[in-house]
This record gives C-alpha cells, sequence and structure tokens, in this order.
C-alpha cells in the first residue's frame, strides 16, 4: 500500500490518511473521560486555574476540579443517580457547567444537554427521547420544565450549594468509585445529522478520550510542547460539541485556562481578551463578521495577548477572512472542522499561513478519509470533490435507539458521511465547497427543515411548504420558507413568521417566506431543495434588480 507523503492518498485503496504520526490512545479499556483527563496531576497543576468566570472573576482549579468531580458524582449517586442513567443540563454557559460533565460521567451516568432557548415542547420531545432522571438547571428556564419529567428537576445553583458544602466527605466518596469501560456511553448530545429531525449522538467514553489526546497532540507539536501557557476563552455553547470538545476535552487534556463567559456580547468578550490576557479564541462566523465591522467602526481594539483565533461551526466568507486578517494583522486566523458526529472538530490547521486559510486544514492524527463522488460512489484522488466520509476512534457509535438513521450515517466498515461536500488538495488540506445535508447554520447552529416543515404544515391555511436556507451577512444563513396557501387563503408572510415563532427557539424562526403554485417533489414526494435553491437564488437576484 503506497501513501502519497504530501497528499496522505493511497491510489491502491481511494483512502486518504492523516499526515500525522499517530499518538498511542490509551490502551486500558476500564478508563473514563474524568479519570483520563484528571487522575495524573502534576503538584505544579494543581493550583492552576482550569476555568475563570469572566464576569466575577471566580475560578475552580486544576485541583479543584478534580476533588469537585468526585463530590459531584457522590451528590448525584445521593439523588438517586445510577449508572447509566441520563442526566441533561438546561443551562448556559458557567463555571459549573464543565463541573457537571464530568461528575455525571464519573458515575458512569450519561450526560445530556439542551439549548436553554428551547421551547417547552421542543425541550418535551427531547426529554422523552433520552428519558432522563434528572434535569439540572437554572431559575430563569424552571418554568418551561416544571412537570415535564417524572424524575427529578433541581436547579445548578441548589445542586452546587450541596456539593460545596459535602466536600469534605469526599473520601466516603471516592471509595464506591465505578469501573467504567471506554466503550460505555458518556453523552447523548443532539443533532440533526444530514437530514430530519435532531436525533442524540451516542458518545463513548473513548471516543472521547480519543478526541482529547488528538487535539492534544496536535496543540502540543503546534506550541512546541508549551500548550498549557495558553489561555481560551469560552465564548460558543457548552452544551454543544464545538464548546465540548474544545474547551473541556482539549484544553483539560492540556492543562491551559479557560475564561467562560456567560452570555456573549461583543463588548463582553474583547473586555475580557484584554483582561486575562487571552492567547486562543475559538468561534463561529457571526463573531467574525463582528469583529471585522467593529474594527472598521474605528473602535480602538487591539487584541494584543490573541495569537490565534480559530472559527468553526459554519462556513466563513473569504471575503471576512481578508478583512480579519487586514485589521489584526498578528492575529492568526484559522479553521477546523467537525460534527457532533465526530465528537468534535476531525481537521485543524495546524500552522498554514497565508492564502491557504481557506482551507479547513488536515485531518487530525488517527482519521482516515475518503472523498466519494456522489452519484457513482467512486472514491477520488486529490482536487477532485465529493462527499466527505471519514473513519476513526472519535466517530460516534450511533444515533440512540435509531438503527435506520444509524445505519444510514456510517456504512458497516465505520465510515461516516459528513453530507459535506469537499476536496483535499495535493498537499493534504481539505477544502469545503458546499452542504449536501438539507441542514441550515442560522449563527453556527443547526436549523433542519423538517422541523420547520412540520410546524408550518401545522397551520390550517397552509397546504404545502418546503424550508431552504437563504444567505445573509450576518447569520450566514437564515431559513427561508416556500409556502402553498390553501385555497382562497390569503395569509400574509408576517402572519407566518408570527405562527412559526411562537412555537420554535428563536434561532430556529422562518425570517422570510415566498409563496408558491407548488412545491418540487420528486415521484416519490421528496422536496427537491436544489430546485428550490435556485429559486433562492432568482429571488436574490430579482431583488438587488430591483434595488
Ligand atoms: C455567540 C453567537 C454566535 C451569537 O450569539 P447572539 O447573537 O447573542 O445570539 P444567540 O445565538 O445566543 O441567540 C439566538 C437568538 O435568540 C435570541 N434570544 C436569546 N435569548 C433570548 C431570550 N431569552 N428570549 C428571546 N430571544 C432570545 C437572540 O436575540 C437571538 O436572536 P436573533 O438576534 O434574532 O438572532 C451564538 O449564536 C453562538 O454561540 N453560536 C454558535 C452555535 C454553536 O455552537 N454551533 C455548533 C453546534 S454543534 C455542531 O453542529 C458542530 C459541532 C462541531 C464540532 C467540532 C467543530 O470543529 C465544529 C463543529
Amino acid at each position: 500500500m503506497k501513501v502519497l507523503a504530501e497528499s496522505g492518498f493511497c491510489p491502491s485503496t481511494g483512502i486518504y490518511h492523516s499526515k500525522w504520526v499517530s499518538p498511542l490512545l490509551p490502551q486500558n479499556p476500564y478508563l473514563s473521560l474524568p479519570s483520563f483527563l484528571l487522575s495524573p496531576l502534576l503538584p505544579k497543576t494543581l493550583h492552576k486555574p482550569a476555568f475563570i468566570d469572566s464576569t466575577s472573576g471566580d475560578s475552580v482549579t486544576y485541583g479543584q476540579l478534580r476533588s469537585l468531580t468526585v463530590t459531584a458524582a457522590c451528590t448525584l449517586r445521593a439523588l438517586g443517580v445510577k449508572r447509566g442513567d441520563v442526566v441533561l443540563i438546561v443551562s448556559p454557559n458557567s463555571l459549573h457547567f464543565p463541573l457537571l460533565v464530568l461528575g455525571v460521567m464519573y458515575i458512569g451516568a450519561i450526560f445530556s444537554t439542551a439549548n436553554p432557548l428551547h421551547t417547552r415542547p421542543e425541550l418535551q420531545a427531547q426529554i422523552q427521547d433520552s428519558n432522563p432522571i434528572l434535569i439540572l438547571t437554572t431559575q430563569e428556564h424552571k418554568p418551561k420544565l416544571d412537570g415535564l419529567i417524572s424524575g427529578l428537576l433541581i436547579m445548578v445553583q441548589t445542586f452546587m450549594d450541596d456539593v460545596l458544602n459535602h466536600q469534605p466527605q469526599h473520601h466516603t466518596c471516592k471509595s464506591s468509585k465505578v469501573v467504567i469501560s471506554q466503550g460505555e456511553t458518556a453523552a447523548l448530545m443532539y443533532s440533526s445529522g444530514t437530514t430530519g429531525k435532531s436525533k442524540a449522538v451516542v458518545c463513548s467514553h473513548g471516543n472521547l478520550i480519543a478526541m482529547s489526546c488528538l487535539l492534544s497532540h496536535v496543540w502540543e507539536a503546534q506550541a512546541h510542547g508549551e500548550a498549557c501557557k495558553d489561555v481560551y476563552m469560552c465564548v460558543v455553547p457548552l452544551f454543544h460539541m464545538f464548546g465540548l470538545s474544545i474547551f473541556v476535552c482539549g484544553v483539560l487534556a492540556v492543562r491551559s485556562t479557560v475564561v467562560i463567559v456567560q452570555k456573549y456580547s461583543i463588548e463582553e468578550m474583547l473586555v475580557a481578551v484584554e483582561e486575562y490576557k487571552v492567547t486562543r479564541l475559538p468561534v463561529v462566523p457571526p463573531i467574525i463578521v463582528q469583529l471585522v465591522r467593529l474594527r472598521n467602526g474605528a473602535k480602538g481594539v487591539e487584541l494584543g495577548s490573541l495569537k490565534e483565533v480559530i472559527c468553526s461551526g459554519a462556513p466563513l466568507g473569504k471575503d471576512y477572512m481578508e478583512c480579519f486578517s487586514k485589521c489584526y494583522p498578528h492575529v492568526r486566523l484559522s479553521q477546523c472542522y467537525g460534527l457532533t458526529e465526530t465528537n468534535g472538530p476531525i481537521t485543524l490547521c495546524d500552522g498554514v499561513s497565508g492564502r491557504l486559510h481557506v482551507s479547513i486544514g488536515r485531518l487530525i492524527p488517527c482519521l482516515e478519509a475518503k472523498i466519494v463522488e456522489v452519484q457513482t460512489g467512486k472514491l477520488l484522488p486529490p482536487l477532485k470533490y465529493g462527499e466527505l466520509c471519514v473513519r476513526g476512534p472519535p466517530i460516534m457509535q450511533g444515533y440512540f435507539k435509531n438503527q435506520e438513521a444509524t445505519s444510514i450515517a456510517i456504512n458497516e466498515e465505520g465510515w461516516l458521511h459528513t453530507g459535506d461536500l469537499c476536496f483535499i488538495d495535493t498537499c493534504g488540506l481539505v477544502y469545503i465547497l458546499d452542504r449536501i445535508k438539507e441542514l441550515i447554520k442560522y449563527k453556527a447552529y443547526q436549523v433542519a427543515p423538517a422541523e420547520l416543515e412540520e410546524v408550518l404544515l401545522s397551520h390550517p391555511q397552509i397546504d404545502d411548504a418546503a424550508v431552504i436556507p437563504y444567505p445573509d451577512e450576518e447569520a450566514g444563513e437564515i431559513p427561508m420558507a416556500c409556502v402553498v396557501r390553501s385555497e382562497a387563503s390569503k395569509l400574509k408572510e408576517i402572519e407566518i413568521i408570527n405562527y412559526v415563532t411562537t412555537k420554535v427557539a428563536p434561532y430556529k424562526r422562518v425570517r422570510k417566506v415566498v409563496f408558491l403554485e407548488s412545491i418540487p417533489r420528486s415521484p416519490s414526494g421528496k422536496i427537491l431543495r436544489r430546485q428550490l435553491r435556485a429559486l433562492s437564488t432568482y429571488q436574490r437576484l430579482e431583488i438587488s434588480s430591483r434595488l
């Protein structure tokens, strides 16, 4: 088997291999994510802050994180949470969030999250699917959850008060430590996948341990063994995989510090970057857009400590990349790419510079990729584009209780379909051209058209509907509804927008409507989304010619 050194492509198998030497992943089959991340702590790490709250300045050191994880685990046990039980967290970012993740996983329970902006019916659907025994939430979000669960509903603050009050007893808890195998489920993280409604991704301890090791391997190489000196800022949600993988798996593995921002605003972020001398800032494209606008608005932001801004979660326009580099010449802008289904980033820009930053980087160690021609299934060599499929240790176990969706996403050989149209160049750099999957990305949040179509069809005056992405400078894309009104209906755009608004989380709102005679469908009834997207392009041309 001959692998081409530059691209990592093997012509005889059609597989692309990571160019990184694979680090040895932990071989012990009985290892949990918390034990892997926190067991061996050097004396100098014990007193180093792992997490800092940007507003209050409160912090949790690595030593405290370890002991509080054990106490949180004991407190959960005392509440009746057992191995295999699901614990759902409905909370925005906070200093306690990572501790809750680790505490739940420490006793072999399963950690799950929901966006706190979800409506009561959206939360109810998720609760019915994962059946949590305990929900931890905040006062603000409690009313939406009251009565939805037969188990316990506890405030994060109350839970934390309990944890902090019981700390001295943690030795008794330690003695009852559970032996957890790498194959056990650690988390259920919801994702729309390539099609349909939200589904729970089953993440094993082994998946998350692999992600931690692989991120740490690349970051250490990039920082010449001094990755612990970096200070990260967390402005993206920890309840999604992008945030969770970077700020819990990656950062703890390299023993860096994370400054957590509870509620994002560009002003708060910039003040905190300066105050805490942040060096690496993972963001999503709308934040880059805001940073560029701010600089163009001549506000004096220097971001002197910042070395790298890492953008992911949705496509970043080339123009904005160029503007950003002009506005902030001392800051390297790089991209990375991953899915909830890959448990975090699977490509990283490891120091690429110049024009190459339009690439999403190279495959992380231990990852294999294929570029598959969509029509024929043929495997393609460098510079030819097709669907990116990936295989390796961080790839999910499957979708929870959903064999059908799992077998569509992952084939028998373990290849995950990403639903993204990509090519890999002769140097092994990966580029995304387009999305084959149905997803819409509003501010890098996933919006599943099928979910909004169901809401639209529930309106008595709507006969048929389809939802497609419509480009938007600030949000990346907005959901646009194509609607067929029932006969004699005079339903207006604003009425439809308001109707959907009452039923879904704010980021899923339909923000534009067009009325059609019919929705183009295949003979089997499938919406022909490409045709509709062409129509949306036509609409834009029409609008701009009228301006
Ligand atoms: C920081 C952002 C960019 C901006 O925040 P924002 O502008 O303050 O707004 P929000 O997003 O918090 O809120 C959305 C909407 O809800 C509204 N909202 C707010 N709270 C309220 C309220 N209490 N009442 C009613 N309305 C409200 C808010 O005003 C806003 O409305 P609008 O202005 O119309 O957009 C935020 O959108 C954000 O964090 N986006 C990132 C999302 C994200 O993490 N995506 C990744 C998903 S996981 C995944 O798919 C991939 C995994 C992955 C893995 C590895 C990788 O490398 C890459 C990816």
